[in-house]
């Protein structure tokens, strides 16, 4: 063995590669993450450093063998304790007894192992394992504290030689040796005293570093760290601890500690203010129109539109904004009239979720289409009731039994097959079926109990936004709780500003806006985007520092942040607990390997984490399947297809991880390693640009000259190539030639024609895509 990755080491040795990593770090080695290469001499260093620490523990066990006579009778008791409870509050006498005999730092592995008996150790590494709860912290202290008390006094002794008060104590060999325990307790007792009254009480608002809970508690952060490794966890100065750790270790002190949770004023889409349930109204349901191309969403929501509108004040069907409510049996009902897709992806990919039942319209002559399958899996994976219109009814080759056969595959059972998906007959056409469908979203409403709390300052999401010549920039939003008002206060998305006038659906202008109506406001003093949320301030100053500071951490975030599950990094979210699902969405070049690599994937299972396809497709990766990879924390995998250019871009805006593939096993392969934490993550590919083919030249001797415009980026002689035709990949290999007029070039720019050759490839037709790319090392 001379080189060996940490993960492997770690493996080998029982410790977590998080703790050897940190030790690497503290012998001043350098080392970026589990994956990194450690040569046997730093091997033989962290194997020393273990044993020293061993040692070290072993003597200052040895210190404690009296305190810990004492308390060997409670061992013995608590060891054949079998209840979490019990075990819990014995938790600090056994990870220390176990420290005799196992190696340091490997406390993770080895509580993992012993379950719960550990369990409520300090998972401060971790970060995840549960905390002994402060009734069984207390416990825990009135036995365990006095030993640690001397513990610590031993530890203190080697680590804070240098202060005054030590000093003295070491350097007094004259006294004798009881008196000076004597009075080393004394003067423990007595800066413990001091300590008490310097600080008796904390109040944490989240994970602090060892360093600063040693200010706060006013110790250096050497005892804290050296309680730390008797509490079974290795920690620097700058390590972060969690509000458990802390606890045990302020305890220790006698100091207790307080909880804070901080709201973050300005993430208000983060976290829910609850409303009291008595002050909550009903509010219309929020609905989305979604299916497949003709399938008759537009003639539907006109349909509804119209029928709302005849009944209730003619004339006024001119729609102004992207959304309107129609009212039906006295209720009213929200509509969204943006492109489907849209609402769930692009304001899901953020963090809103504003619809609250899905309509899905299939047509009756055609069933179950691809935007059909996108539509259903977007609703599936925003978790919103789906109510499924099947259209066209009136049409001779209607075939609805076709569309409940179709569906049910994808998990909507109709009611009457036994499932629980209402289906409703309709013919938006003919105006047929609309009461039903209107009845069966109010039934849904009503069964749902939507409500929202109208006497608050506003809240809410806006549905489209764009830069008016005239009125500046416009919103629509639409309100979710609260009621809006002219005049208010408004942070919406990473800008601010007054509401100036309001414009409801019919065009009118109104002065309040109450839950679930969709608005047009004026007076920002930027554009919003789709998806952002707004939320009214009591006053202009504070909504303006409000937005202020979203716009520095939004672009914090952008610069250091890569929050989405990417493959390098799934083995490491993967043991943090983050990942139990890896989400996958596929596109394939046809239907049959989408089916292969879909039940292939769905095969693996690494540590507990299941690949969940949700959703797989024909052609080329679009805009929607990045955008629904973003809302839903997916990666996408292209087999034998490419992404459009749009979704390209938009993949690196939204850090979706996208996989190209043209073997079904290198699939398999790559994503099992990920999950296993062996993804060889050196080198990646890199898209260098793109070429249309224009026009075809067969020449004899050299083969299919392809007359090329190079669209994008740019094209070199010895990148490689893809062909693409479609969407689908036809063939990968090398240029072989690439000529501008009549000379060898090295690389054309874009917006430059040119020439191209494939090695070993003749089969080109115009309208075909190059796409040339070169293989990349990652910088570690
Ligand atoms: N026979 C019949 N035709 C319908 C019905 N509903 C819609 N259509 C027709 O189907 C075609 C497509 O309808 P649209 O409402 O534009 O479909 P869409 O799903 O909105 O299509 P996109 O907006 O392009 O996505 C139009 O010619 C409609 O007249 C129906 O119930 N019966």
């Amino acid at each position: 063995m001379s080189k060996i990755r940490i993960y492997e080491y770690a493996r080998e040795q029982n410790i977590s590669s998080k703790e050897i990593i940190e030790m690497l770090k503290r012998l001043g080695h350098s080392v970026a993450n589990h994956m990194s290469v450690i040569e046997e001499s730093q091997i033989k260093e962290v194997e020393n450093y273990m044993n020293q620490l061993k040692n070290g523990e072993q003597t200052s066990n040895k210190q404690k063998e009296v305190a810990r006579e004492q308390t060997t009778q409670n061992k013995a008791q608590k060891s054949t304790n079998t209840s979490k409870g019990t075990n819990t509050q014995s938790n600090n006498n056994s990870n220390k007894h176990s420290n005799n005999n196992r190696k340091p730092g490997n406390s993770t592995n080895a509580q993992q192992k012993q379950g719960t008996q550990n369990k409520a150790s300090v998972g401060t590494q971790q970060n995840k394992s549960k905390p002994s709860t402060p009734s069984n912290s207390k416990n825990v202290k009135s036995k365990d504290a006095k030993n640690d008390e001397k513990e610590f006094a031993g530890s203190k002794e080697k680590t804070k030689k240098t202060k005054a008060h030590d000093k003295h104590f070491n350097d007094d060999k004259s006294v004798p040796a009881n008196k000076k325990r004597r009075n080393k307790i004394k003067h423990q007792r007595a800066e413990a005293a001091a300590n008490q009254d310097e600080v008796s009480h904390l109040v944490i608002s989240g994970p602090i570093t060892v360093g600063e809970l040693g200010k706060k508690l006013g110790k250096e952060p050497s005892e804290i760290i050296k309680k730390l490794l008797f509490l079974g966890v290795m920690a620097t100065i700058n390590q972060e601890l969690d509000i458990d750790a802390i606890s045990l270790i302020a305890e220790e002190y006698g100091v207790t500690v307080e909880e804070k949770i901080e709201v973050d004023e300005d993430q208000f889409e983060l976290f829910n203010e609850e409303d009291d349930p008595a002050t909550l109204k009903e509010r219309p349901p929020v609905v989305t129109v979604m299916g497949h191309v003709d399938h008759g969403k537009t003639t539907l929501l006109d349909a509804i539109r119209h029928t709302s509108v005849t009944s209730t004040e003619a004339g006024g069907i001119t729609q102004h904004i992207g959304a309107y409510q129609v009212e039906y049996n006295e209720k009213q009902i929200t509509f969204l009239d943006t492109p489907g897709h849209a609402a769930f992806t692009t304001m899901r990919a953020r963090g809103a979720q504003v619809t609250d039942i899905a309509i899905i319209v299939v047509a009756a002559d055609d069933g179950v289409m691809p935007q059909t399958k996108e539509a259903v899996a977007h609703a599936q994976a925003a978790e919103v009731p789906i109510i499924v219109a099947v259209n066209k009814m009136d049409k001779e080759d209607a075939n609805p039994d076709r569309v409940k056969q179709e569906l049910t595959e994808l998990n909507l059972v109709p009611e009457d097959w036994g499932g629980d998906t209402i289906f409703v007959h309709v013919s938006a056409l003919k105006n047929e079926g609309l009461d039903d469908l209107m009845e069966m979203i109010l039934l849904v409403s009503e069964v749902n109990e939507y409500k929202a709390n109208p006497d608050r300052l506003a809240l809410g999401t806006v549905i489209e936004a764009e830069l008016d010549k005239g009125r500046g920039p416009v919103a629509t939003v639409l309100v979710q709780s609260g009621t809006l008002q002219i005049g208010d206060s408004i942070v919406i998305g990473n800008t601010y500003g007054r509401v100036r006038a309001m414009v409801n659906d019919k065009g009118r202008r109104v002065k309040t806006a109450a839950p679930s109506m969709p608005i047009e406001i004026i007076g920002m003093h930027d554009v919003p985007q789709a998806g952002d949320s707004f939320k009214v301030y009591e006053d202009e100053k504070k909504a303006r520092s409000i937005s202020e500071k979203r716009s520095i951490k939004q672009r914090e975030q952008e610069l250091g942040s890569n929050a989405k599950v990417s493959l390098d990094e799934l083995f490491q979210q993967i043991q943090e607990g983050e990942i139990k699902d890896l989400n996958v969405i596929i596109k394939g070049d046809v239907q049959g390997s989408v089916e292969a690599l879909k039940g292939s994937l769905e095969k693996i299972e690494v540590e507990g984490v299941r690949v969940k396809i949700i959703l797989t497709g024909v052609g080329a990766i679009t805009e929607y399947d990045i955008m629904l990879a973003s809302a839903s924390n997916a990666i996408v995998i292209g087999f034998n297809v490419r992404p459009e250019p749009n979704a390209r871009v938009t993949a690196e805006q939204e850090k979706v991880d996208v996989r190209l593939h043209r073997i079904i096993y290198n699939v398999i392969d790559e994503i099992e390693s990920g999950m296993r934490g062996l993804l060889d993550p050196e080198y990646q590919e890199k898209v260098l640009g793109t070429a249309e083919v224009r026009q075809i030249f067969k020449v004899s001797k050299v083969g299919t000259i392809a007359g090329s415009y190079v669209t994008e980026g740019k094209i070199t002689r010895d990148s490689s190539v893809r062909l693409i035709r479609e969407g689908i990949v036809i063939h990968e290999g090398k240029v072989d030639v690439l000529k501008r007029f009549k000379d060898d070039v090295k690389e054309v720019q874009t917006n430059y024609e040119c020439g191209i050759t494939l090695e070993g490839f003749h089969d080109i037709k115009e309208g075909d895509m190059i796409e040339a790319y070169i293989m990349e090392e990652i910088p570690r």
